[in-house]
């Protein structure tokens, strides 16, 4: 992973470089991410005779080889000229979900067809900005429909735009020429052959998701949850899961760690619907320290972007498959064949203790 990331870093313009590593403001909810895991330990149960472990997960009713999704990221042509077809197959290869960014630089009918003919049943979730403009969010429903993806994802974190600090200074505010957020094309209001800016709105509430609902059967994630009450009312709401997510940094500075989120809201929805968590996942402990504290799965966003800037597709493939090698084994190490036999009270917080007076 180190590996694929420093050659990604070596070769990408370095303009592009910040847009995917950087943060918002200061970047300390970036770092708090990977930082967060580092601080905490697993506690391997022995002698459970677990046998062979197991990544496999059922998730939205679809069975996985591995509980490590591709979060979405915007513009992955900026990384490599196969951009978005190159990370689909690679995620159908794998047997995960390919969470398709609203964001994209090809039209997620062109995503879904590249997942298919690696795996007629590979999944595809779209990810969507609620836009002011109800007709445009279903039309770009109706497309992620007819392209037959299997969930919708709707990131609310995003009231505005985060401050990229790297972004600003390097003056990068727009795709270069010749590149386009294909799924903003030609959506009502749009001059024929045109795309229109992605809004982001601090007006949307749970009334705009409610109405979103009520365009489609497909099931609904809702992505960027933080505070238990919000992930309580997803489930109450009937949303189909929620991911437990920072944007990567991206957006609140001041945001938790995700994997220190996690508990709270794993413990409000009780249960009910799966939760997912993404943000500064990097080994396949980090994996194994997520599912411990009660996610059903995880997602990857940077180490995504590394492995295609550096290889393409063999460089998704790669992330993908050592992800889940180093799952299989950790499991193996904690005395567990899945993630069933794992608990909370394996994550334990590293650093020195008082030692108990004797
Ligand atoms: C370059 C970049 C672009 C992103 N674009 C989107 C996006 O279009 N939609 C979205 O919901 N999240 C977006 N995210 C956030 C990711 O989905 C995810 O929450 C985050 O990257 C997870 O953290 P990680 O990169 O540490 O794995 C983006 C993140 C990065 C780094
Ligand atoms: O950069 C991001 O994190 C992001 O979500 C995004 C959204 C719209 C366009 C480009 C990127």
């Amino acid at each position: 992973m180190r590996e694929l990331r420093d050659k990604a870093r070596s070769l990408l313009d370095p303009v592009i470089r910040d847009f995917y590593e950087g943060g918002a403001d200061s970047e300390t909810a970036l770092a708090e991410n990977e930082r967060a895991f580092a601080r905490l330990a697993l506690l391997p149960r022995i002698l459970a005779g677990a046998g062979q472990a197991s990544t496999a997960v059922r998730l939205l009713g679809a069975d996985l080889d591995t509980p490590v999704l591709v979060a979405p990221t915007a513009f992955h042509r900026l990384a490599h000229p196969d951009g978005e077809v190159a990370t689909a197959r690679a995620a159908a290869a794998a047997g995960t979900v390919l969470i398709a960014s609203m964001a994209a630089t090809t039209a997620v009918a062109e995503v879904t067809a590249a997942a298919r003919d690696v795996r007629p049943d590979a999944q595809v979730w779209f990810q969507l900005y609620l836009q002011p403009e109800p007709e445009v969010t279903a039309e770009l429903v109706r497309r992620a429909e007819a392209a037959g993806c299997t969930a919708l994802v709707v990131t609310a974190d995003s009231p505005v735009f985060g401050r990229h600090g790297r972004d600003e200074r390097n003056g990068f505010h727009d795709l270069p020429p010749g590149y386009a957020a294909e799924n903003m094309r030609d959506l009502p209001g749009t001059p024929p052959g045109g795309t229109r800016p992605i809004a982001m709105s601090p007006a949307l509430s749970w009334a705009d998701l409610r109405r979103l609902r009520e365009l489609t059967r497909l099931p609904v994630v809702l992505k960027g949850v933080l505070h238990p009450a919000d992930a309580a009312r997803a489930a109450d709401e009937g949303l189909a899961a929620v991911v437990v997510s920072n944007h990567g940094g991206r957006q609140l500075d001041a945001a938790p760690a995700t994997v220190e989120a996690l508990p709270a809201v794993v413990a409000a929805i009780a249960g009910r619907i799966p939760v997912l968590l993404d943000g500064g996942v990097r080994t396949g402990s980090d994996v194994v320290t997520a599912l411990a504290l009660g996610a059903t799965a995880v997602a990857v966003g940077r180490p995504v972007l590394w492995g295609l800037a550096a290889e393409g597709e063999d460089g998704v493939a790669r992330v993908l498959r050592t992800l889940r090698e180093q799952t299989a084994h950790v499991l193996t190490l904690c005395g567990a064949r899945d993630r069933a036999d794992l608990a909370p009270d394996q994550v334990v917080a590293r650093g020195i203790r008082e030692v108990p007076a004797c």
